[in-house]
């Protein structure tokens, strides 16, 4: 069983969510990267989604660009976001890291080289945002083959054959965008949300992980009572610009307060 599946199924026994915090490795600087990733863990962290900078995000709002923007101003590439996940997992081997990006640095690298690397780094899972199902035949099976698990979005206007198509490749979990647009929108609704993952279920065995537009404590509580995970991003990623002073006890402080809103949602 994969890290992912099995910190899944614990969180599962527990009726508990995932909490999966987002942040773009390299950013602020290299050398920041596997102390902030520890900082989400002490926070509450059970999955952590680790940005390989790109210069073209195109899914991504202005915040995670920029994070991409100060992160590739240190040249920070694939390989480098791999030593630093091999880092972190010197001393933790229990949270599953997925790598988030775009396919072009992966194709770059080539799927099968990328496997066996990110292996060897102690990755258990990519999702590359521009890489859709009906694409993903060879990726998937080359992921497979070396264990890392393949995580797809899918948004409000994914067509039912799409869905069929991930249901056959996706592993881990499936990653479902709460609106049409990009990273760090301002609102969230839940209701729309709610209604839209009964409908994904029927079709998506896996569990259903949601993101874009979860900024606090109080959305992440809602959406963790529909959802089996909750990711946040964009508000991480401004803690960071906000500066390097005491960075890693804000995301901490910041997350075990979510963290812990989302353990009441059960209640
Ligand atoms: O930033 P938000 O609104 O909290 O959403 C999470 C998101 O940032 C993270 O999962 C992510 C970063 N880059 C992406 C690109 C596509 C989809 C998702 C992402």
């Amino acid at each position: 069983m994969s890290r992912i599946e099995s910190t899944m199924q614990a969180l599962a026994a527990q009726g508990r969510q995932a909490l999966i915090p987002f942040v773009t490795a390299g950013d602020p600087n290299p050398g920041i990267t596997v102390e902030l990733m520890h900082a989400l863990v002490a926070g509450g962290a059970d999955i952590i989604e680790l940005g390989v900078p790109f210069s073209d995000p195109m899914a991504d709002g202005p915040v995670i660009q920029r994070a991409s923007e100060r992160a590739l101003a240190h040249k920070v590439s694939l390989r480098q976001v791999l030593a630093m996940a091999a880092e972190f997992r010197k001393t933790d081997s229990k949270t599953p890291v997925v790598l988030m990006g775009y396919a072009n640095p992966v194709e770059a690298m080539g799927y099968e080289a990328f496997a066996i690397a990110a292996r060897e780094a102690g990755v258990d899972g990519v999702l590359t945002v521009d890489l859709p199902p009906e694409e993903a035949e060879e990726c998937a099976a080359i992921l497979k083959k070396h264990a890392i698990d393949l995580i797809f979005l899918l948004a409000p206007t994914t067509p039912v054959a799409r869905l069929q198509a991930v249901e056959r490749l996706a592993r881990g979990y499936v990653y479902y965008v709460s609106l049409k647009g990009v990273t760090g929108a301002a609102h969230l609704d839940v209701d729309s949300v709610a209604s839209k993952l009964v409908e994904l279920r029927e079709h998506i065995s896996l569990p259903i992980g949601v993101g874009f537009g979860i900024r606090d404590a109080e959305s992440a509580r809602k959406v963790a009572s529909v959802a089996d995970a909750v990711v946040i991003g964009s508000r991480l990623v401004q803690e960071v610009e906000a500066g390097e002073d005491g960075l890693a006890g804000r995301l901490t402080a910041f997350l075990q307060g979510v963290r812990a809103a989302m353990d009441t949602a059960r209640a």
